[in-house]
């Protein structure tokens, strides 16, 4: 029977937390009442695997949370070992064209509102974060990440090559030198490489206690103007935006090109199985 002390504790949080009305199956979004933050949960088991339906529902609920004027946008997973394993790879090997355009259209639909999104942002990033996982940790402003967790960016390794987003969210948390080795060598770094790095804000021990870090950290904006805070990173980000604008059609053209390469394809295939044998042995 459930003890009276957690039926309070249950009906306490009821009581703070709000489901948004348009909330998606594939990303739940939740507003803490008392905070005005928004916690979009990315929920598509196994991984998290970036399909076009997960980007279209995670593409809404940024836009639905910045619409609502909420006071900041945390991103987290509902697998307590992965963040996002990034693109599902198989909507790249042999894929439908059509299905292929969608997903990357929705890809840079994603990073271009969670990059230029107007509110604070942070990911609490509760297990590992490869390649897309860590394009979405590292579009935020803030990171914090649990022990035993790897991330990076590790498109090279497949055979892709990163698009300029990729370039631009490290350009912007981590020293160039370092930014440029990471993506030529597709490196992926464990928590403790990613702190040292500062690929990553801060480690905590727990989900519970990284929400918590990144509530912290968008509560340091209490005192500030939204708009004039909005503007200023605007200010930051804007160079970058545009000129991902004047180049998103050839990205989208030079993916849709690299993928129906035969190489590309057999590349990618030898790699999905090597995944999926990882489990069968
Ligand atoms: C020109 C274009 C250029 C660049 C594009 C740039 C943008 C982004 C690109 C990408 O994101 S490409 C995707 C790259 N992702 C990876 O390399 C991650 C691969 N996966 C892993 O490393 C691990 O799976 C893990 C995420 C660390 C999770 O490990 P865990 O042990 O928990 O799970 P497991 O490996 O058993 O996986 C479960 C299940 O899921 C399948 N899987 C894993 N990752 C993907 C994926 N990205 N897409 C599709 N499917 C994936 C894996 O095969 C297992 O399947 P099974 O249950 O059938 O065996």
């Amino acid at each position: 029977m459930m003890s009276s002390m957690s039926l309070s504790r249950m009906l306490r949080a009821a009581s703070v937390c709000r489901t948004m009305s348009t909330a998606t199956k594939l990303t739940a979004v939740e507003v803490n009442d008392k905070t005005g933050i928004a916690t979009v949960t990315l929920s598509r088991p196994p991984i998290n695997a970036l399909n076009v339906e997960l980007l279209h529902d995670l593409y809404q609920s940024i836009k639905e949370i910045e619409n609502n004027k909420s006071r900041g946008l945390i991103l987290t997973s509902s697998n307590d070992k992965v963040f996002s394993a990034g693109l599902d790879i198989n909507e790249m090997y042999r894929p439908d064209k059509d299905r292929a355009r969608l997903l990357w259209t929705k890809l840079q639909d994603v990073w271009l509102a969670l990059y230029g999104c107007a509110l604070p942002t942070a990911a609490a990033i509760n297990g590992h974060a490869p390649a897309g996982g860590c394009l979405l940790a590292t579009s935020c402003e803030y990171r914090v990440i649990l022990p035993q967790c790897r991330i990076g960016l590790n498109e090279i390794q497949l055979g892709l090559v990163p698009p300029i987003f990729c370039m631009f969210n490290f350009l912007n948390v981590l020293p160039r030198r370092v930014a440029e080795r990471a993506l030529v060598q597709g490196r992926i770094f464990t928590t403790e490489q990613a702190l040292q790095i500062g690929l990553v804000d801060d480690v905590a021990s727990s989900k519970e206690k990284a929400l918590e870090k990144c509530s912290q950290f968008i509560a340091t904006f209490a005192q500030t103007n939204p708009l004039a805070r909005s503007l200023t990173k605007l200010k930051f980000r804007g160079a970058d935006l545009q000129r991902f604008e004047s180049e998103r059609t050839n990205e989208l053209e030079s993916f849709l090109e690299f993928i129906d390469h035969p190489q590309m394809q057999e590349d990618l295939g030898i790699y999905l199985e090597g995944l999926k044998k990882k489990n069968r042995n």
